[in-house]
């Protein structure tokens, strides 16, 4: 069953601390062996990533066929039928123009002392793409990966994505030629996060690795961070959904279940002020679960990790919102613009009972990879700032440095760093020793 909490009962608190905290022991258990299939990949190479590859996703590989070759890429686009790619296509045009309003500009001004101040942008050299493929396969995610990559001007772009039993959509590979990934790697959870983070003998080190995953995945690159960057923790799907009465519940369940097919682990929450409507979602999802394909893994993760919370009044629902910090939050209600006012904690937020968040999963052209597990708290959708860093940029000369070197020179001696202090000295004359 999921989660029925009601906001009016005495119990309500701690239901929903136990609601949230429901995930986290197995969360532990995951850690655990992620840290061991790092640390042997990290130690052996190759040898280790082909064996684990071969054990988890039962494809015997060797250091030859672990990268598509150039042949396999052109006769998976081939296999594509056309009105797939075309949508494909469309869906690179939205995306593409979406993020390429993303682009910063560098900053240079001259301040009052003359001192001139800014900072300039620099694509990071090579990046690591996670595309998932262990219960499905999604080509919109190497789009929403790829693509902000290119358009920040990252030079090297690998991708990785695993091949269950040795298969693959052949739209993945059509998807990364569209989005112009360079190299595409049969590997995927946690050896592959290592592997790009280490690199093996097959497989030079990136710098930064971005993209979405089951629980090893997330892990996997919270734990190499440090070591190489990473965008965020875009881990087991998520939906939250406000919906009023005057919904049709048979739309706001399948919104629920579209999360919950994900993976066993995924969560979906309802939020609704009126218990008959929350009922009526209910056995609706039980009349589609016994039709849809995925209906095992939607089922399970709807009866462990789905929650019906009924509230007095639809505006106690943007503290609920704030709290759980869903990845995806839908507003299904007359006023969505006026409850968004209130929400502070979301990956992105879909306004009315039109925008279904699978629009935003394939080509609305906001990035679909984004904060799971509360972590919405500090963290943003994948965008093109996550493969672009800043460098500040400081000129101060003969006539701008009298006017900010002495203070500074105070400051270093405050802190007792003289080598600071002389370094400022020497230039505006005030050394006096050294005469
Ligand atoms: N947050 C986002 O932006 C976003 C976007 C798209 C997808 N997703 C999520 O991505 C995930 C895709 O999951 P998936 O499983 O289909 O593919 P995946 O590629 O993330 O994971 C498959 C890999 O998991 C590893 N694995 C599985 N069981 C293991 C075990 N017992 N021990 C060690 N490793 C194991 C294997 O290495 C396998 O290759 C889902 O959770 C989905 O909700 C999230
Ligand atoms: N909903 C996923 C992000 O949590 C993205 C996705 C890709 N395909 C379908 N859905
Ligand atoms: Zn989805």
């Amino acid at each position: 069953m999921p989660y029925e909490l009601d906001k009016t009962a005495s119990s309500f608190e701690q239901d929903f601390k136990e609601f949230l905290e429901a995930r986290r022991d197995s969360e532990q258990a995951v850690d655990e062996i992620v840290a061991a299939i790092i640390d042997r990949v990290r130690r052996e190479g190759d040898a280790a990533l082909l064996e684990l590859t071969e054990k988890l996703d039962r494809v015997p590989l060797s250091a030859d066929t672990l990268r598509f070759s150039k042949r396999e890429i052109d006769e998976a686009e081939r296999l594509c039928e056309r009105q797939t790619l075309e949508a494909l296509e469309l869906a690179t045009e939205r995306i593409s123009d979406y993020h390429r309003r993303q682009k910063p500009e560098d900053l240079s001004y001259d301040d009052a002392t003359g001192v001139r101040l800014g900072h300039r942008w620099n694509a990071i050299d090579a990046v690591g793409l996670y595309v998932p493929g262990g219960t499905a396969s999604y080509p919109s995610s190497v789009l929403m990966n790829a693509i902000p990559a290119k358009v920040a001007g990252v030079s090297r772009v690998a991708m990785a994505v695993p091949t269950p039993d040795g298969q693959v959509a052949p739209l993945v590979l059509a998807a990364a030629r569209m989005a112009g990934v360079d190299e595409i790697y049969r590997m995927g959870g946690a050896q592959a996060v290592a592997a790009l983070a280490y690199g093996t003998e097959s497989v030079a080190p990136v710098d930064k690795i971005t993209g979405p995953g089951n629980a090893y995945v997330a892990s996997a690159k919270r734990q190499v961070f440090g070591h190489v960057g990473i965008d965020m923790i875009a881990g087991p799907s998520e939906i939250l959904v406000v919906a009023d009465a005057e919904n049709d519940p048979s739309w706001i369940a399948a919104d629920l279940l579209s999360q919950a097919e994900h993976d066993t682990s995924a969560q979906s929450i309802l939020i609704s002020d009126d218990a008959d409507f929350l009922e009526k979602v209910k056995r609706q999802i039980e009349v589609y679960l016994q039709r849809l394909p995925r209906s095992e893994i939607a089922g399970e993760s709807w009866h462990t990790h789905g929650a019906l919370i009924r509230v007095g009044q639809l505006d106690e629902a943007a503290e609920l919102v704030n709290r759980v910090a869903p990845e995806h939050l839908e507003l299904a209600v007359a006023e969505p613009e006026q409850l968004a006012a209130h929400i502070r904690h979301a990956g992105a937020i879909f306004l009315g009972r039109h925008t279904p968040e699978a629009l935003g999963d394939y080509l609305a052209g906001p990035n679909h990879v984004l904060p799971t597990g509360r972590s919405a708290r500090f963290s943003s959708g994948l965008s093109v700032l996550d493969f672009l860093k800043r460098s500040s940029v400081i000129q101060a000369t003969e006539t701008s440095l009298p006017a900010v070197g002495p203070p500074a020179m105070t400051l270093a001696r405050a802190e007792g760093l003289d080598a600071h202090a002389l370094s400022l000295a020497v230039r505006l004359g005030l050394d006096k020793q050294g005469d």
